[in-house]
C-alpha cells in the first residue's frame, strides 16, 4: 500500500535515482522518517487529536494542524499568482477566510509558515528543480504550493518532518487537481526530509532567494557586494522600530531598547502583542521603521508650519509632522486606509485635517509651507517586513508606478509657495522610482532645485547620495556600537529627496 502511495503520481517527475536511493524512498514511505530536530508544540500534537470543544477542528474531524497548512498552500497561490498583498490575506478582519476560523496560536502559525517559504522561497524552488526531473504542470491545483508549504517547515523549520509530509499529503488529496501528484508531494518531501541537511547546505546562497530581475537591477544600482548583503538581509525578520513623541532615550532604557536615529528606538527580539508594550495605551509612540521616519526629518522645523502630507495613510509621517508642531493636512485616495490614520493619531492625541482624495484630482483651498510627498511605489525596500513583494511584483509595475510618481510630483509640486520645500520619498530599491524621478523632474522644472542632505542630520552613515538624496538600504546601520549582536541591524529601503522652490 505504501509502496503504490509512493509511486502514484511520482513516476517519471522525481530524477532518476540510482538503484540504492530508489530502494530507499520505498523504505522511507514504509517507515515513519525521525525528526532531525525537537518538535514544535503543534507538531507534538496527536494527528488526529479529539475535537477540543470550540476548536476549528472540532466541526469536521480533520488532522490537527491541516487547516493552517491548508489556508498557507491557497494564501501563497493568491499572493503568487493574483498579487494579493500578504498583510491582507492576513488581516483577521477582512482577510482569507480561512484566517478567521483559525485560533491565535494557529494564526502565528500561519505567518510563520508564509514568512518562511516566501523568505526562502528561491532556496525551495531551487531544491524541488533539482528533485524534479521536470515542473509540475499548471493544471496540478494547489500541488506545487502545497510542496512549498511543506518544504519550508522541512528545511527551516522547527516542525516534525513526518507532519509536514503527512499533512501536506492529506491536502493533496483533498484537492480535485493536486491529489493525481500526493504520491509525488509523498516522495519528494521524505527525500527532502532525508536529505535536509545535504540539501540547505548546496542551496544555500541567499541571492537565490531574489527573482533574478530584482537581484540584477539592484546588483546595477548599488554594486555585487551591496545586492548580496541586502538578499541577506530579507533572510531575517526585523526588529521592532518605534517613534516615540519625545524623550527617545528615556524611552529606549524603559522599554530595554536601544536609540537608533532621531526618535526612533529599536527593540530587538521583540515577541508579542505591541499593544501590550508600556507607553502604548498612553500614546507615548507608533511602530514606525527607523527609515521610515528619516523622510519627515528632512522637512526641519515644521513648527506652525501649514504642511500637507500627501498619500498619507496610514499616517506615520503625519504623526511625526504633529508631533513636531506643524498643522498638517493629510491627503490620502484610501478612506479605509485614512480610517486607520484617524484611530492612530486618536492614540497618540495628536491632530490633522483628514481629507479623503486622488492627488490626480485634489486641489487644496491654498498653497502649502511644506509638502512631504511619499509617493505609492514598489516597495521593495520593504521586502524584510513583506517578503511576498519580491515574488508578487514584476518589472511592468515598476513602470507603471514611476509613471503616477511623475504626475503626482509635477502636479503636487504646484500646491507650494514660493520658497517653500517639497521631500518627495518612496520605500523603494529601484532606481527609476527615486534617483531617476527627482533627475527628471528637476531637469523639467527649472523653478526647483535640490536642497542637499548631510549624513549629520541623519546620524545614519552611508545613507547619502553624491547627489544629496537619502538612499537608505536594508543591509545599512550594521551593528552598531561595534560588538552588539547583529540582531540589531539592517532598515528599510528608502529614497528621499529635498527640494526648494525657487
Ligand atoms: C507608501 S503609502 C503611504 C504611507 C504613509 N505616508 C505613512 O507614512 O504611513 C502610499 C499611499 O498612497 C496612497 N495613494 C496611492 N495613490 C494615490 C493617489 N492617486 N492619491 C492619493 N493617495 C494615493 C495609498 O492609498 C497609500 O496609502
Amino acid at each position: 500500500m505504501a509502496f503504490s502511495l509512493v509511486l502514484q503520481g511520482a513516476e517519471g517527475h522525481i530524477r532518476s535515482l540510482a538503484p540504492s536511493q530508489n530502494k530507499d524512498i520505498t523504505t522511507v514511505a514504509r517507515s515513519p522518517h525521525p525528526p532531525k530536530r525537537p518538535p514544535r508544540k503543534d507538531a507534538q500534537r496527536p494527528a488526529r487529536e479529539a475535537a477540543r470543544p470550540g476548536s476549528p477542528h472540532a466541526k469536521a474531524e480533520q488532522p490537527s494542524g491541516l487547516a493552517v497548512r491548508k489556508a498557507a498552500a491557497d494564501i501563497l497561490g493568491r499572493v503568487l499568482r493574483a498579487q494579493r498583498p500578504l498583510d491582507e490575506e492576513l488581516d483577521a478582519e477582512h482577510g482569507h477566510p480561512g484566517v478567521r476560523e483559525l485560533d491565535a496560536q494557529d494564526r502565528g502559525l500561519l505567518r510563520a509558515l508564509l514568512g518562511t517559504a516566501l523568505r526562502h522561497r528561491g532556496q525551495i524552488a531551487a531544491i524541488l528543480d533539482h528533485l524534479l526531473d521536470r515542473p509540475i504542470p499548471d493544471k496540478s491545483g494547489a500541488a506545487m504550493d502545497i510542496l512549498h508549504i511543506a518544504a519550508a517547515q522541512i528545511l527551516f523549520m522547527e516542525v516534525a518532518d513526518h507532519a509536514a509530509v503527512s499533512l501536506a499529503v492529506t491536502l493533496a488529496d483533498q484537492d480535485r487537481k493536486a491529489r493525481t501528484y500526493k504520491g509525488l508531494v509523498n516522495a519528494v518531501l521524505r527525500r527532502i526530509a532525508r536529505d535536509a541537511e545535504e540539501l540547505r547546505a548546496r542551496f544555500n546562497e541567499p541571492w537565490r532567494n531574489t527573482p533574478v530581475w530584482l537581484f540584477a537591477a539592484w546588483q546595477k544600482a548599488y554594486g555585487e557586494e551591496r545586492a548580496l548583503q541586502t538578499a541577506a538581509m530579507h533572510l531575517h525578520t526585523p526588529n521592532l522600530d518605534l517613534t516615540v513623541k519625545r524623550d527617545p532615550d528615556d524611552w529606549a532604557a524603559r522599554l530595554g531598547g536601544r536609540r537608533i536615529a532621531g526618535n526612533s528606538i529599536r527593540l530587538a527580539d521583540h515577541a508579542g502583542r505591541v499593544d501590550r508594550l508600556e507607553g502604548f495605551e498612553e500614546g507615548a509612540w507608533w511602530v514606525q521603521d527607523a527609515a521610515a521616519a528619516l523622510p519627515a526629518r528632512l522637512l526641519g522645523d515644521v513648527t506652525g508650519l501649514r504642511v500637507a502630507d500627501l498619500c498619507a495613510a496610514p499616517g506615520g509621517k503625519t504623526a511625526q509632522l504633529a508631533a513636531a508642531g506643524a498643522n498638517v493636512t493629510a491627503v490620502d485616495i484610501s478612506a479605509r486606509r485614512l480610517a486607520r490614520l484617524r484611530a492612530n493619531l486618536d492614540r497618540l492625541s495628536l491632530g490633522a485635517e483628514i481629507r479623503v482624495g486622488d492627488l490626480r484630482s485634489f486641489e487644496p483651498e491654498a498653497p502649502f509651507d511644506a509638502i512631504l510627498l511619499d509617493a505609492p511605489c514598489s516597495a521593495t525596500g520593504t521586502i524584510r517586513r513583506h517578503p511576498d513583494v519580491a515574488w508578487s511584483k514584476r518589472p511592468e509595475d515598476i513602470a507603471a508606478l514611476t509613471q503616477i510618481q511623475a504626475e503626482l510630483l509635477q502636479r503636487v509640486s504646484g500646491w507650494l509657495v514660493p520658497g517653500g520645500t517639497l521631500v518627495y520619498c518612496t520605500c523603494s530599491l529601484q532606481p527609476e522610482e527615486g534617483e531617476a524621478q527627482i533627475a527628471a523632474f528637476l531637469a523639467a522644472n527649472p523653478g526647483f532645485a535640490r536642497l542637499p542632505v548631510s549624513e549629520d542630520e541623519i546620524g545614519i552613515p552611508g545613507a547619502i547620495t553624491a547627489d544629496g538624496d537619502l538612499r537608505t538600504l536594508p543591509c545599512l546601520l550594521p551593528s552598531t556600537p561595534p560588538g552588539e549582536p547583529e540582531r540589531l541591524g539592517g532598515l528599510d529601503g528608502f529614497f528621499a529627496a529635498r527640494l526648494k522652490r525657487l
